[in-house]
């Protein structure tokens, strides 16, 4: 008996289907469909089935969905019957809210757009990595808006220095050029995510990567509607498809990325003081007065910018302020370690 759904059915394959969705399915969830969330209204979702979209049973909270889950179906009410795990998913901290928000799932890489002018921020876009590394999906910096500026290559080694191993690619969003870019990252049954501040570029770069006529093109800059505060109206995700294959999520512009819960991520970004922290004196050396510090050492002859140590110092801060303390005993533990010597 072959378990439905095939998992070499290309079609499924194409949209993001893998070995890790496929065996989540129990044998009695023969015959149900697998289909991934393409758009999250309030209280509807589509569904994407690789050759179509379909509308999805009333759920009473879309709210726990993101575009790019896969969840099973009912084929002859169109009812989700439940969400598979996720393989990576994006979730950011807002203000006011305990409850994480979803920004997308089963993200392979994480295109964080920046542009080459105003928005560029180096503090921000450790803020971004850090969530994508948290997501476990791979970050690539778009930098956009190359046509604007007369230096665009001098911020190529300021991103690359960012993280270990960083990809940076530079484009004007408005040139078919910008696709054969980001073609590296695209293709069958890969999916990319645009995330950055609002008018970096990512419905530009959206349109371009779906190639979409100008009648279905995603609105840009200055065509939009804005609400009252000024701000853009435009609040949904959606997947699309890349003309040469894969999936393209977009996200609506974010004006400020708290962080929080992403310990794990922040290690990533900021790999290189870590690595210089064993080499401390104290093994809960904060790198700001301690004896035998190697941290400060490396401020001291030049090998870490003071700016590079200060950005760590505030994202962690953030992250220990907006991140659930474990309470009893490991707490405790941990606190017996204060000032003892290695
Ligand atoms: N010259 C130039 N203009 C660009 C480039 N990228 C984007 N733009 C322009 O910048 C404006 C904003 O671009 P959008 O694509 O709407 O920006 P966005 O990131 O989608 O903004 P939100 O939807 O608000 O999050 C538009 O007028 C674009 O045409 C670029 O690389 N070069
Ligand atoms: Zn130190």
């Amino acid at each position: 008996m072959t378990l439905f759904p095939d998992t070499t059915s290309p079609v499924l394959t194409d949209l993001g289907w893998s070995p890790f969705f496929a065996e989540q399915i129990e044998p009695a969830e023969n015959g149900l469909v697998p289909i991934r969330i393409a758009t999250v209204h309030r209280s509807r979702l589509i569904g994407e089935t690789g050759s179509g979209q379909v509308e999805l049973g009333f759920q009473q909270n879309t709210g726990d969905f993101a575009v790019g889950d896969w969840v099973l179906i009912d084929s002859e009410t169109q009812d989700i019957v439940r969400r598979l795990d996720r393989k990576t998913v994006l979730r950011r901290r807002t203000e006011n809210a305990n409850v994480p928000q979803l920004i997308a799932a089963n993200v392979d890489t994480l295109f964080i757009v920046t542009s080459c002018n105003d928005d560029f921020n180096l503090g921000r876009l450790e803020r971004y990595l850090a969530l994508a590394n948290e997501a476990g999906a791979n970050p690539v910096v778009v930098l956009t808006k190359v046509d604007q500026v007369s230096d665009a290559q001098s911020y190529r080694p300021q991103v690359e220095a960012l993280q270990q191993g960083l990809d940076v690619v530079l484009v004007n969003a408005k040139s078919s050029d910008a696709a054969i870019a980001l073609a590296p990252w695209c293709g069958p049954g890969q999916t990319v995510a645009l995330v950055g501040s609002s008018g970096v570029g990512k419905s530009t770069l959206l349109n371009i990567l779906a190639d979409k006529a100008a009648d279905e093109a995603q609105p840009t800059g200055g065509i939009r509607e804005h609400d009252s505060k000024g701000r853009h109206t435009t609040t949904s995700r959606s997947l699309h498809a890349i003309s040469g294959g894969g999936w393209v999520i977009d996200t609506p512009g974010m004006r400020t990325l708290h962080v929080g819960n992403v310990a794990a991520g922040l290690d990533v970004v900021f790999a290189e003081i870590n690595q210089l922290a064993l080499k401390c004196r104290f093994r809960d050396c904060t790198h700001a007065h301690e004896p035998g510090c190697a941290v400060q050492a490396a401020v001291a002859d030049g090998t870490l910018s003071a700016e590079r140590l200060g950005r760590w110092r505030k994202l962690h801060e953030e992250n220990s302020a907006n991140t659930p303390v474990q309470s009893g005993p490991r707490g405790n533990k941990s606190d017996a370690w204060r000032g003892k010597r290695r």
